[in-house]
């Protein structure tokens, strides 16, 4: 195998463009394979297969800072980057990251997990490379998802001003995770370009096998014209960037070829590159969607499998239902249709749904902007992405108290995804806001009680569910709650947990049969249910907070700030997430070194001498 003898990026330099070729091929293999193991961003790594041979082929990493957007397309950057040999543990426990990370490999130049933040990284570091007066050069790879970030425009906006040397790849395969959106994408679709690059591909190998001083001018050239042909319409020309391409994204010759004529070029450069989502893998190239992350699948023979009924499928049978019973609901997400369970109402309620593309600012405000003028909107957000709407939900929506919906997926941890995608600090961020209300339903059945009072109540409304499947409720079911109130799930003679949401399967495990040991589901947790709080307070029972989320500034803490204003101090034990970042690997694992499984509750419950120690 030619991959045997790269061990790093330097071993690619003397290969021959055929074992190049040969190479590219191993690695699609491999990143097959291993997906078909450990699950993973199968589509998206084997569309850039071309791209990172050649990059690390003309470009000298780690020396040369090479990016990538998201970081999920890398997996053929880790396995030439010397981690060959543990590219089976990626996204497993203990494995090295699914997405690029700074402290797993010098060749990774940022960690990244959330989109559009490579430009302004690279932004940054030609300042301060040209402020340290060192000499190297730096590429980003960005999607065509990710560059529908606000990040990503405003930083070209930021870079061409400033004109430093940079390179940027944009990786055009037409997709996000689901069907791209936005005025760009359909701006590189309807002016054919994509058209072009066939027409013009003879053209271009042509020009490239006689590979000359002139080339660059050719392309020059041709990009001259294509302007002209489009009225300079080209958006990267206002923004004061050098637009190359498009070009052919799997012709690794090309490819070589090109980046050694842009590696000499000043100030900053987009090279457009199309290429296909799942290249190399028939099914993944016939449905980009399910294979852009499938859990693991036989690699002879790919099948989808079902990963059961889930928080966001429930969520989406319920809007669904309920956009039938409140005609001024519309229903946002930012790239998430899949995620969060929204293909069915997308198709079923068409408009009356947006993806926004990656920008959960836009869409929190366009929320705002829409609850201002006579919508229900419903925004559909992972608990990890909404902190980039952090000031919006502020700003924009809380201040003026409009009626916004978060329906807030993925809340706690997530597991294989790991830190960057880890939905474990909304209860902290949101509380604080004043007029914004958190909800987190035990079930589905709840889940749909909340969704139909939270519309009738107005204001701002999270409601939050983890990554997980949940029992399907009853079509047409729309059971009533009292908004505010907790919910006494087992009654305790002596101590009470307060839980909600994936750690409270724990609190009922550690309760058990024990009559002592009561169980609340504590479901509001903005507003607490003081009343409640109160009583079990005053009437001297002991307490046990228990929650996926970080301890400080969670509901725990929103429970002691409770007390103290009530002047009560009950025995009590907070337990969350402790101040650390959690990396992938297995949930049930994280939780319980995290301390807030049902072992940890009786930990809890032991110190404060209401069960016996447990066995050491
Ligand atoms: C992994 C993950 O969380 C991905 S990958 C992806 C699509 C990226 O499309 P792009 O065109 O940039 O790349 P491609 O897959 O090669 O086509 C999204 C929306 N997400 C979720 C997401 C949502 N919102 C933010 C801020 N970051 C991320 N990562
Ligand atoms: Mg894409």
């Amino acid at each position: 195998m030619v991959l045997d003898k790269v061990n790093s990026p330097r071993d690619l330099k003397t290969l021959s463009e055929e074992e190049l070729l040969t190479l590219a091929q191993e690695l699609r293999s491999e990143i097959i394979r291993v997906c078909g193991q450990n699950g993973g961003h199968l589509a998206s790594s084997l569309g850039a297969v071309e791209l990172i041979v050649a990059l690390h082929r003309v470009f000298d990493s780690p020396k040369d800072r090479l990016l990538f957007d998201v970081g999920h397309q890398a997996y053929a950057h880790k396995i030439l980057t010397g981690r060959k040999d543990v590219f089976h543990t990626i996204r497993q426990e203990g494995g090295i990251s699914g997405f690029t990370k700074v402290s797993e490999s010098p060749h990774d130049a940022i960690t990244a997990g959330h989109a559009s933040t490579s430009l302004a990284n690279a932004l940054g570091m030609a300042i301060a490379r040209d402020a340290l007066r060192e000499d190297y050069q730096i590429v980003s790879v960005i999607g065509d998802g990710a560059l529908t970030g606000g990040m990503a425009l405003a930083a070209l906006n930021v870079i061409g001003e400033q004109r430093r040397k940079l390179l940027i790849i944009l990786n055009d395969n037409e997709m996000s995770i689901s069907e791209n959106v936005g005025a760009l994408n359909r701006y590189f679709k309807e002016f054919q370009i994509k058209k072009w690059v066939q027409d013009t591909q003879k053209w271009g190998r042509d020009v490239l096998e006689h590979i000359s001083p002139r080339l660059f001018n050719l392309v020059d050239r041709a990009k001259e014209a294509a302007k002209l042909m489009l009225h300079q319409e080209n958006p990267f020309y206002a923004w004061g960037v050098r637009y190359v391409g498009p070009v052919d994204g799997h012709d690794l010759k090309g490819l070589i070829h090109l980046f050694q004529e842009l590696k000499e070029l000043d100030g900053p450069t987009i090279l457009h590159v199309v290429t296909q989502k799942g290249k190399g893998y028939s099914v993944a190239e016939a449905d980009p969607i399910y294979w852009h992350g499938p859990p693991g699948f036989n690699p002879e023979k790919p099948e989808k499998v079902s990963k059961g009924y889930s928080w966001s499928a429930a969520f989406g049978d319920a809007v669904t239902e309920l956009a039938y019973q409140e005609p001024r609901l519309f229903v946002i997400t930012p790239a998430m249709r899949e995620g969060s369970g929204l293909v069915r109402y997308s198709q079923t309620h068409p408009t009356r749904y947006l993806d926004t593309g990656i920008c959960e600012d836009v869409a929190a405000t366009a929320a705002a902007g829409m609850a201002l003028r006579g919508l229900k909107p419903v925004l559909a957000i992972y608990s990890t992405f909404m902190q980039r709407a952090y000031d919006q939900i502020i700003h924009d929506i809380a201040i003026e108290n409009l009626d916004v919906i978060f329906a807030v997926d993925r809340a706690g941890i997530v597991g294989g995804d790991g830190a960057t995608h880890n939905g474990v600090f909304d209860i902290a961020y949101l509380r604080t806001i004043p007029n914004v209300q958190i909800a987190a339903p035990k079930d589905a059945l709840e889940l749909r009680a909340m969704l139909k009072k939270a519309l009738e109540r107005g204001g701002p409304v999270a409601i939050r569910y983890p990554r997980d499947n949940v029992e399907k409720a009853p079509e047409g079911a729309w059971p009533e709650i009292e908004w505010g109130r907790w919910e006494v799930l087992k009654e305790g003679s002596t101590a009470y947990i307060l839980s909600f949401g994936k750690t409270l399967r724990y609190a009922l495990e550690a309760a058990g049969e024990n009559p002592e040991i009561g169980v609340i589901n504590a479901r509001f947790i903005k507003p607490l249910d003081r009343e409640m709080l109160e009583r079990l307070a005053l009437e001297g029972y002991k307490l046990v907070t228990a929650e996926d989320h970080q301890r400080m500034g969670g509901f725990g803490s929103a429970v002691l700030e409770a007390l103290s204003e009530l002047g009560l101090k009950p025995d009590i034990r907070v337990l969350g997430l402790p101040d650390r970042f959690f990396d992938h690997g297995s949930i049930a694992r994280m939780h319980k070194e995290a301390g807030i499984d049902a072992e940890a509750i009786l930990k809890a419950l032991a110190e404060m001498g209401v069960v016996s120690k447990p066995p050491a």
